[in-house]
């Protein structure tokens, strides 16, 4: 069976897992896209060679009768409308982060999936497919740590758009280190702190940057992420994770190591389409799978309203400064 997707949202990322999907990965075919930007989403049917509608709307697309299945790749505050709307017509959906932009539109999903009686979601986040955090959690889940005590992190963009504004470093950064320490520790969280460093010169006025955000786990693991935005250098995630017996380090990307002109050198990556171009796929490629076998599975909508409730505190905790509690609603067997 050929999985037939529709592409909501024909951006940067849009564009990337259209491309992937239709160039790389196996069983699946873009055959619907849209996008407001009518041009915009004909013009990536003609740049990626699709044989696929260009459709006026979002909701036009889900109720296709030739749509199996949806990638909803538009900006964060649609993303609870597409969602719900692929649920009501039974089609399998992958949601890039954040599934919603506040918690309570995550429950919506949650509460209509539920009502829908079977998983139809899968949130995009893709660090959980990739082989060095895959690595770091069967190196705990194995014991060779002993018991997690802390973790040290740091989240670094080089730059970002004047858009880019101080909550959206909680919410479309921060996300990604929310969910994926969650499923690493296999934990959630209990309170949360926000600290500001010295601003660099490079921040544009409305985004406080650098940001140090200390989590505390339910099982009392001391989280540390330095997000650092405008770091200039390249995009480097970093992570330690320190337990009873030892300390497991995210490896850094593949790279060469050139020795030349008096120096030793390694590149470093410059955006998160590089760093997590495998991630993507292997993500992808489970999506379609599992529409292809009728069992969604990955980071579920639970996942993304847990990553969405820590988000909501760790906003509120910038403002306040404070040491904030997370409570975590008790997870319905539904979701395992
Ligand atoms: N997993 C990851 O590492 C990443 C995830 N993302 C996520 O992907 C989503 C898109 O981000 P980008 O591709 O960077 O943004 P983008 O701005 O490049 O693309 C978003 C597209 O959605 C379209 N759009 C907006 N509202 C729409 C609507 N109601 N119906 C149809 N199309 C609509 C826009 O016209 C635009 O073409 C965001 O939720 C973002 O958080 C983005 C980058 C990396
Ligand atoms: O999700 C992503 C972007 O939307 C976000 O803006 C970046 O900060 C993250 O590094 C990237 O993974």
């Amino acid at each position: 069976m050929t999985v037939r997707i529709g592409v909501i949202g024909t951006g940067m990322i849009g564009e990337e897992h259209a491309r992937r999907i239709t160039q790389q990965l196996t069983g699946g075919e873009i055959v619907a896209v849209t996008d407001v930007n009518q041009e915009q989403a004909r013009a990536v049917v003609d740049r990626l060679g699709l044989e696929a509608k260009v459709y006026e709307d979002g909701q036009a697309l889900i109720q296709a009768a030739d749509v199996d299945a949806v990638l909803v790749t538009s900006w964060g505050p649609t993303h609870e409308e597409y969602v719900l709307g692929a649920i009501a017509a039974g089609k399998a959906v992958f949601c890039e982060k954040p599934l919603a932009t506040t918690a309570e539109g995550c429950r919506h999903i949650i509460d209509a999936e539920i009502e829908a009686g079977r998983r139809l979601v899968q949130v995009g986040f893709m660090r959980r497919y990739d082989s060095g955090y895959r690595m770091m959690k069967d190196a705990i889940d194995g014991g060779q740590l002993g018991e997690a005590l802390m973790v040290h992190a740091a989240h670094r963009n080089p730059e970002v758009p004047e858009r880019y504004v101080t909550p959206m470093a909680i919410h479309d950064t921060l996300i990604h280190e929310l969910d994926t320490f969650r499923w690493l520790l296999d934990d959630d969280y209990q309170s949360a702190q926000v600290v500001f460093p010295r601003k660099t010169r490079h921040a544009h006025d409305q985004v406080a940057d650098p940001q140090i955000v200390m989590l505390e786990t339910v099982k009392g693991v001391r989280i540390d992420v330095e997000v650092f935005v405008n770091c200039r250098y390249g995009y480097d995630i970093q992570c330690d994770v320190v337990g009873e017996e030892g300390i497991a380090r995210l490896p850094e990307p593949q790279s060469l190591q050139f020795r030349q002109a008096g120096r030793l050198s390694n590149e470093i990556l410059q955006d998160w389409k590089q760093r997590f171009s495998e991630a993507f796929d292997v993500e992808l490629q489970a999506f379609i799978d599992g529409v292809a076998a009728g069992r969604i599975e990955g980071p579920s909508s639970w996942d993304g309203y847990a990553a969405a409730i820590a988000g909501d505190v760790c906003v509120k905790a910038q403002e306040s400064g404070a040491i904030e509690a997370i409570e975590m609603p008790e997870r319905p067997a539904f979701y395992g």
